[in-house]
């Protein structure tokens, strides 16, 4: 099948290069030259593992091209719209002008009967808004929310947990998908898939849009969930790395996503959380509107208890002190800082005088331009030096196996913060380390450590 992505960025580029693993023929579009010009020749605009091979594999085999010309899409059988749906500047709703100007440039193009499918992740009721954008009646709409993580988009992508496809207007009595011609579009381009067994979901367009906004709402639930039990651990002297390993085992509850620390970033969790919220507003939905926002503010929470841990560690002030701050990415395996816990703590502390020094195996390019007021080292080594506080802020595998004995030697004092939880605490204080963890009841000693209310 010959088809069409509409932007290119973190969830677009992979799309289009696992598209074109599966066999199909496809063009990438995109409005910023500059990522199209990396993609056309093969090279991947950010880091994501796996990437690269893929868009070689379809450099290869002619199969995968990128451009900015709109007009290429003129002659695909169906369109995936992937452009950004960011927070708005002035308030919690998503920002739907990137999708609206895509659906409109595709409908100025695209054949008769050719399918036009979301993957952005969307406020319910969007659906109907794209059909008025679109303003024909001879395309097919269909939305299929994308459930991919940054760091392993790749893998997610080839082997997903589940195929959601949102469609109305049903064109047969068995209700809605059976039949539908959409659903057989989908259900062609994504037949390898679903001939390796992974579940697909065949719903209305509303709760396709919400399957989307409710998984994020949970994971981020999760994750603030544990966060809180964390600040209980530390007013009890308790460990939450103890308490979610245990909790954990329970299968009705599991593992995943009860790391607590410094809680969760990136450019979808934070931003998904406050859509719905406004969502749930517009909805008069009370109990939505009010847990999405206790979920915010315990996460953003966090970031003021590591930078109050900080202060405190200082003697009250972080004023005129070397920190070194080992973490730039809003996790480990991405170069991606769209609200990056580590990247907000950094500027808090550098906010209070402190003189930050900032360290990433991958995000500092990224991070430099955007905050000149920090100083960005590319070795831990270098960052280290002479630093008066160490914060572990971001878990990159680099970060977590450093040696204590010659982290030590580079350091003026040996205090650390590990905000994820992933040192040895052991043995760091047998190398002479005062540690602190997040919710492992060291930071409950301490005085003035603010709370997510504060
Ligand atoms: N990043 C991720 O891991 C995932 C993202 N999503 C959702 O996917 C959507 C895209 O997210 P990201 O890829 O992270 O954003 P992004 O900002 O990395 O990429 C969006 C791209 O769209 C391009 N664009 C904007 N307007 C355009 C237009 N009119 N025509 C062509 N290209 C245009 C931009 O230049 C940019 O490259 C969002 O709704 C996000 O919530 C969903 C699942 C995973
Ligand atoms: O809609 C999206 O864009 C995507 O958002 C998240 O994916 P992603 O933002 O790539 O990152 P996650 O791996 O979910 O991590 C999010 C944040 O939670 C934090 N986290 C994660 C797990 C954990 O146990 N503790 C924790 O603090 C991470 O450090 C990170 O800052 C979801 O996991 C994806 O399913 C979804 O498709």
């Amino acid at each position: 099948m010959k088809i069409s992505v509409i932007g290119c960025g973190y969830l677009g580029a992979v799309h289009a290069a696992t598209l074109a693993s599966m066999g199909h023929t496809v063009v990438g579009i995109d409005t910023d030259a500059d990522k199209v010009g990396h993609l056309a020749r093969g090279f991947a605009p950010f880091f994501e593992p796996g990437l690269e091979d893929l868009l070689a594999d379809g450099r290869d085999t002619g199969r995968l091209a990128f451009s900015t010309d709109m007009d290429l899409v003129a002659d695909c059988d169906m369109h995936f719209l992937c452009v950004g749906t960011p927070q708005s500047k002035t308030s919690d709703v998503a920002d739907l002008t990137y999708l609206e100007a895509a659906s409109r440039s595709v409908a100025a193009r695209a054949k008769a009967g050719a399918a036009v499918v979301g993957k952005s992740t969307v406020p319910v009721g969007t659906v109907r808004r794209v059909r008025e954008w679109l303003g024909r009646d001879d395309l097919e709409l269909a939305w299929n929310p994308e459930f991919l993580r940054q760091g392993t988009a790749v893998k997610d992508s080839l082997v997903p947990d589940r195929l959601v496809y949102g469609v109305d207007d049903a064109d047969d009595d068995a209700g809605v998908g059976v039949g539908h011609r959409a659903v057989r579009i989908l259900d062609e381009v994504y037949a390898p898939l679903l001939h390796a067994g992974v579940p697909r979901i065949v719903c209305n367009a509303a709760t396709a849009e919400l399957i989307k906004s409710a998984a994020n709402a949970y994971l981020a639930t999760k994750l603030s969930y544990i966060n809180a039990m964390a600040e209980l651990c530390d007013a009890a002297g308790a460990d939450v790395t103890q308490l979610s390993a245990a909790m954990g085992l329970d299968p009705r509850i599991g593992q995943r996503y009860l790391a607590a620390g410094l809680g969760f970033g990136g450019g979808c969790l934070p931003k998904d959380i406050r859509s719905f919220r406004a969502q749930a507003r517009d909805l008069a939905v009370d109990s939505v509107d009010a847990w999405m926002g206790l979920v915010d503010s315990i996460n953003v929470g966090q970031r003021g208890r590591v930078a109050a841990l900080a202060a405190d560690l200082c003697g009250g002030s972080v004023a005129g002190r070397r920190i070194a701050v080992l973490g730039a990415a809003f996790k480990p395996d991405t170069d991606d800082i769209r609200d990056s816990p580590a990247l907000d703590v950094a500027v808090r502390l550098a906010g209070a005088g402190a003189h930050v020094v900032v360290t990433d195996p991958k995000a500092i390019n990224n991070a430099w331009m955007r905050y000149p007021q920090l100083q960005f080292e590319s070795s831990a080594p270098a960052a280290l030096e002479g630093a008066e506080i160490v914060l572990l802020l971001t878990e990159w595998p680099e970060f977590r196996a450093l040696d204590p004995f010659e982290t030590a030697s580079r350091v003026r004092r040996q205090v650390i913060i590990d905000a994820r939880n992933v040192l040895d605490g052991d043995a760091w204080r047998a190398a002479g380390w005062d540690l602190y963890g997040m919710g492992t009841g060291d930071a409950g000693l301490l005085s003035s450590v603010e709370t997510h209310a504060g």
